[in-house]
Order: C-alpha cells, then sequence, then structure tokens
C-alpha cells in the first residue's frame, strides 16, 4: 500500500519567516474547567510541529481550540497575520485550516466518494472533482474502492481517507490528531513521511499531537510541550530528542 503526499502547488516553498498560524497567551477550557493557561508558539508554512505531553496535558484541547470548537477564552490565534479567534469552524475550514480529529471521522454509511466530495463541502469552486481524481492518484487504495462504504475499509484505510478528505479543503494548516493510531508499524513509517513531504511540497504548516513522539519528533521542525495546559518547552525536533529531561520525562529513551 502506498501513500505519496497529494501535491497541490507543485513547487517547493521554503519554510517562512512570519509565522502562518500563531497563539499568544491562548487560555481555554470546558465549562468551568479551565484547561490551556496561556499556550503561545507560532509556526510557519513548510514545517511540522509536533506537540507532546503527558495525557490529560491539553493537547487535543489545543488542536481543538486552532480548529474554533473551542472558544479562546483570553489571547489570541491568528492566521495568516489576521486574528481567528471569533471565527467559528466553518470560517475556520474556508480560510485554510483543516484537523483530522481523534478516532475515526468520516461518513461510514456513505462511499469513498461522497466521504471526499464531503470533504471539500465549503468550496464552491469548480475544481473539485480535479483534487477528487487526484486525491485518488495519490491514494490508489481509496481509487480501488471508491464506491464501497467507508466503514467497509480497514482502520488504516479509514485513516487515509480521513487525511484525503482534510486535504481536499486546501488546506494551509493542517491539524492532526494521533495520526499513527491504531496503525501497522510499517503504515506509521509511511505515514509519518508523508507528512513531512506535505509539509515541504505543498508550504502547509502540520501540527500533530502524538503518542508516538520519538517518531514524530524525528520529523518534527518543532516540538512544543505542553505541561499542565502550558508550553513548558519548546525546541527543534533534535532538540528535543537529546534533551535528558525530555527523554526521561516524554520519550521513555535513556539519558545520554
Ligand atoms: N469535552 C470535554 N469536557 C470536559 N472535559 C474535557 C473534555 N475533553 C477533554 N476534557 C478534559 O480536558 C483535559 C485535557 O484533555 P485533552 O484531551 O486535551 O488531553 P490530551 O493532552 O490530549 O490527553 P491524551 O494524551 O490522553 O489524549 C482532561 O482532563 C480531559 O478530561
Amino acid at each position: 500500500m502506498s501513500w505519496a503526499p497529494p501535491v497541490f502547488r507543485r513547487r517547493i516553498l521554503a519554510v517562512e519567516k512570519e509565522p502562518l498560524l500563531e497563539l499568544r497567551d491562548v487560555h481555554a477550557g470546558y465549562g468551568e474547567l479551565s484547561i490551556l493557561k496561556g499556550v503561545s508558539f507560532g509556526v510557519g508554512g513548510g514545517t511540522v510541529t509536533s506537540v507532546i505531553g503527558a495525557n490529560g496535558a491539553g493537547k487535543s484541547t489545543l488542536l481543538k481550540t486552532i480548529f474554533g470548537m473551542l472558544k479562546v477564552r483570553e489571547g489570541d490565534v491568528s492566521f495568516e497575520g489576521r486574528s481567528i479567534a471569533a471565527l467559528g469552524t466553518v470560517k475556520r475550514l474556508k480560510a485554510g485550516i483543516a484537523i483530522v480529529p481523534q478516532g475515526r471521522c468520516n461518513f461510514p454509511q456513505m462511499t469513498i466518494r461522497e466521504n471526499l466530495e464531503m470533504g471539500a463541502y465549503t468550496r464552491s469552486d469548480d475544481g473539485i472533482e480535479a483534487d477528487l481524481q487526484h486525491m485518488v492518484d495519490q491514494f490508489p487504495i481509496l481509487r480501488e474502492k471508491l464506491h464501497l462504504l467507508a466503514g467497509d475499509m480497514s482502520g488504516g484505510q479509514q485513516q487515509m481517507l480521513e487525511m484525503a478528505m482534510a486535504l481536499m479543503v486546501r488546506p494551509r494548516v493542517l491539524l492532526l490528531d494521533e495520526p499513527s493510531l491504531g496503525l501497522s508499524p510499517m503504515m506509521i513509517d509511511e505515514v509519518f513521511t508523508s507528512i513531512r513531504s506535505l509539509a515541504e511540497v505543498n508550504g502547509m504548516a502540520i501540527i500533530m499531537v502524538e503518542q508516538n513522539a520519538v517518531q514524530a519528533l524525528k520529523i518534527s521542525d518543532l516540538g512544543v510541550v505542553i505541561e499542565l495546559g502550558r508550553v513548558s518547552a519548546t525546541g527543534t525536533g533534535p532538540e528535543m530528542l537529546n534533551d535528558p529531561d525530555i527523554r526521561k520525562a516524554y520519550l521513555g529513551l535513556p539519558v545520554i
């Protein structure tokens, strides 16, 4: 099974110096519960960022807040230099921010084609069919099963479908919550390689939350550690992988 990254712009973009997406002192939570308590960092186009931290630290909450599923209670989130804190999820999708949440998020009773079309529901341009064809060229298993029900595919295949659905938005920022969850080791390698290529080739900023932190950091430009709703450390992928405290606390690696 091969999974080559889709190429929309067909040119290599240099990593941008200005952040494409920036969080400044972001607070968010659920009801009375305050989970994010002042998160700040920025990501540029063409980069991969891994958010790591203990269970319950607020990593998924962070992705939900960037996508607009949760309100920014204090602070700001800006995209391409403009605040998006007041925008709902549909407007953020239209602006170019897409998410693949944790767990299954396709429509299992609809065909693969219908699911891909649903991925583009915020678009009204006439490039949707061409992108759909491009997507099934890039994910051959989806072409094979185009007219079958999504719910009848394997977990790994559904994961690919969900990534392809998000890419149908032509996002500039792609948020991935546990993209390797439930995949075989071989499939995990392919997914991470593709994530890296997607960012580089399309100039996307990809922010992912991953339990598989070592592999995630290996392909990341930036690592962000969330502890009790705050950023406790940031660094490049290699810096994180070589940091004794992070190795011990989050990576399960021997201290060197
Ligand atoms: N819908 C919700 N309503 C209330 N509390 C929630 C909700 N979703 C998450 N929480 C709580 O928010 C906190 C942070 O959860 P979150 O899912 O962001 O953590 P996480 O860092 O992604 O953890 P994990 O690695 O276990 O997925 C947890 O204490 C969790 O119980």
